[in-house]
């Protein structure tokens, strides 16, 4: 496995504040990695620079080992650094299978008046199907998203973001707002994700870390006070003080 996305002495003062404070971290093919910590410990903050949503102070963001701390945000996209959409950036007239072909279309620079004839594209439905069957929608594909269930759209946010080809995938809270009965079907597609894609994951389900993860970061004030395997950050002292508290017993 090889380095695909390091991140270097990233800093982000807000005045006189330090919400990032000299993170350093770096990702191989394959990671799945989660990133973790109390409220406010500058999670947010730290996917936003690395996304190019917020410049940093001082730092450097390396993706494919090319220096991209001074691409906006799109450019950084382009590059294959993808954050998983919203639902909130989800159309709820337009189906599973349309959302995704817009996204591959896009990706391709091919939309506009071609959008409609998607479906006389054999390579491209065959990508959205692909994509689709990878996160357990295929079912769905042809159905409104007013009509699917919200852990479903929010594997369809995955999805769109899958269509952008990314080599480093950044998912902001998969199982935010799912009802627990619907948080096993997150984990399976999950699981499901490419192989040798790299996945940074930012979550607050403990349960959902544990079984995605194989190594975990933990923030606490801005920076990082741990950084390995599952199993050994409940043991960690620090981080049973700065957050796991009645988790680690
Ligand atoms: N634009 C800003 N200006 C000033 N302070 C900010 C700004 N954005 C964030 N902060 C502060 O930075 C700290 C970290 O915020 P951030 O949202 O990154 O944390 P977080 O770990 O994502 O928290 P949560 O889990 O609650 O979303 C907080 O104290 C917050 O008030």
């Amino acid at each position: 496995m090889s380095t695909v996305f390091e991140v270097t002495r990233l800093r982000k003062n807000f005045g006189g504040l330090t919400v990032t404070d000299d993170v350093s971290l770096s990702m191989a093919t394959s990671d799945r990695l989660a990133l973790i910590g109390p409220n406010g410990a500058g999670k947010t903050t730290f996917v936003n620079l690395v996304t190019g949503n917020l410049a940093p102070t001082s730092g450097t963001v390396t993706l494919a080992g090319a220096d991209i701390t001074r691409l906006n945000a799109m450019q950084r996209v382009r590059r294959g650094l993808v954050r998983s959409f919203q639902v909130t950036r989800l159309f709820q007239e337009m189906t599973p299978e349309e959302h995704v072909a817009l996204a591959v279309l896009q990706r391709e620079g091919r939309t506009g008046r071609l959008f409609g004839d998607f479906r006389r594209m054999p390579r491209v439905m065959e990508e959205v199907r692909d994509i689709l069957g990878t996160l357990g929608l295929d079912g769905l594909a042809t159905r409104k998203v007013s009509e699917i269930a919200y852990g479903q759209q929010r594997l369809l946010e995955i999805a769109l973001a899958l269509a952008l080809r990314p080599r480093v995938l950044l998912l902001d809270e998969p199982a935010a707002g799912v009802p627990q009965s619907d948080t096993g079907r997150i984990e399976r597609a999950l699981e499901m994700l490419p192989p040798d894609l790299a996945v940074l994951m930012i979550e607050h389900d403990m349960e959902l870390v544990f079984r995605f993860a194989r190594r975990v970061i933990v923030l606490a004030a801005g920076k990082v006070i741990f950084d390995g395997l599952p199993d050994d950050v409940v043991k960690d002292a620090r981080v049973r003080e700065a957050y796991l508290g009645s988790y680690a017993q």
